[in-house]
């Protein structure tokens, strides 16, 4: 299986920010959940990804091609979600498929009924007057009515109940059941990611910290508890952070063997959440 998106060395600088020398593969075949703060870099990135933003430096490409050649050949490939409107507010979904549907040579109109009908979506009502969750709805009822091979979506659950929310994932979940479907998202909700994704990029202050698959963060990472006098100067050396408290440790390592050799079973190791992970690599990988 080979790479869907390709990041090399990409560099974008804003007046008081930089995503800085990214380098991420976007594995086909997998879900990608793109993770991190507010303000890490995930939309400029996903910009950048979508050719709406042009990198300072480095190189971008999809499915092997670049845009500057290939912008329509990509971008027919591509169902693109964000949280926004896209669409014209005072158009309705009949005269917003309209317009969309020339566009790709791909066009499914069984297909996108299909998605109206599911989602429960008026086709002759303006969109400024549907919810948040209908206009999600309405934007990936596009999105993926003509057979996209690459779904690349920022936030796309944010603001949206945990009914429909679950109801998305369940239909990305069908969407990658086709096969050779690849999709890339952001989110902040990390458990829908325990749901669904086989990889996980964490980015941090402009950063890529890691692309990982799920496999291998459990395999690499491990919450450890214990009390402070395990703690002292060579010990510490185990941990990214540790987080320090009156009733004892608990710190994040990358280095599980490690540790079970340091501390044997006086420490209590679990698995980490996504959630863990990212507040204990706050401030980048460096130990104690
Ligand atoms: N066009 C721009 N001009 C200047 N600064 C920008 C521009 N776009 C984004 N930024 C800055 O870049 C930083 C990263 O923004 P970005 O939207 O990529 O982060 P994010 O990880 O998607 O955050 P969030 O999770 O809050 O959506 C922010 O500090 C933002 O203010």
């Amino acid at each position: 299986m080979g790479n869907v998106v390709e990041l090399k060395n990409v560099t974008k600088n804003f007046e008081e920010f930089s995503v800085k020398n990214i380098n991420l593969q976007v594995k086909q075949g997998f879900v990608t959940g793109f993770i991190g703060e507010n303000g890490a870099g995930k939309s400029t990135t996903i910009k950048m990804m979508m050719n709406l933003l042009k990198p300072d430096a480095g190189e971008v490409k999809l499915f092997g091609l670049d845009y500057k050649k290939h912008e329509k050949t990509i971008k027919e490939r591509i169902g693109f979600v964000y949280d926004g409107n896209i669409f014209f507010e005072g158009l309705n979904l009949k005269d917003i498929k309209r317009i969309v549907a020339p566009a790709y040579k791909q066009w499914d109109d069984t297909l996108f009924y299909q998605y109206v009908e599911q989602f429960k979506l008026p086709l002759n009502k303006a969109i400024k007057t549907f919810s948040k969750g209908m206009q999600m709805k309405a934007s990936l009822a596009i999105a993926l009515s003509h057979h996209a091979e690459l779904i690349i979506m920022d936030e796309p659950t944010a603001g949206l109940d945990p009914i429909f929310r679950r109801e998305l994932l369940d239909l990305l979940q069908e969407l990658m059941i086709e096969g050779n479907r690849t999709i890339f998202f952001s989110t902040h909700i990390t458990t829908d990611l325990d749901r669904i994704a086989d990889y996980i990029a964490f980015m941090q202050n402009g950063e890529l910290v890691f692309n990982q698959s799920i496999h291998d963060l459990a395999e690499n990472y491990a919450l450890v508890k214990g009390g402070m006098d395990l703690l002292d100067r060579d010990t510490e050396k185990d941990f990214v952070h540790i987080h320090r408290s009156s009733t004892g440790f608990e710190a994040l390592t990358d280095n599980i063997k490690e540790v079970k050799n340091t501390f044997g079973n006086t420490v209590i190791i679990e698995r980490p959440s996504l959630e863990d992970i990212m507040y204990y690599l706050k401030g980048g990988i460096h130990h104690v």
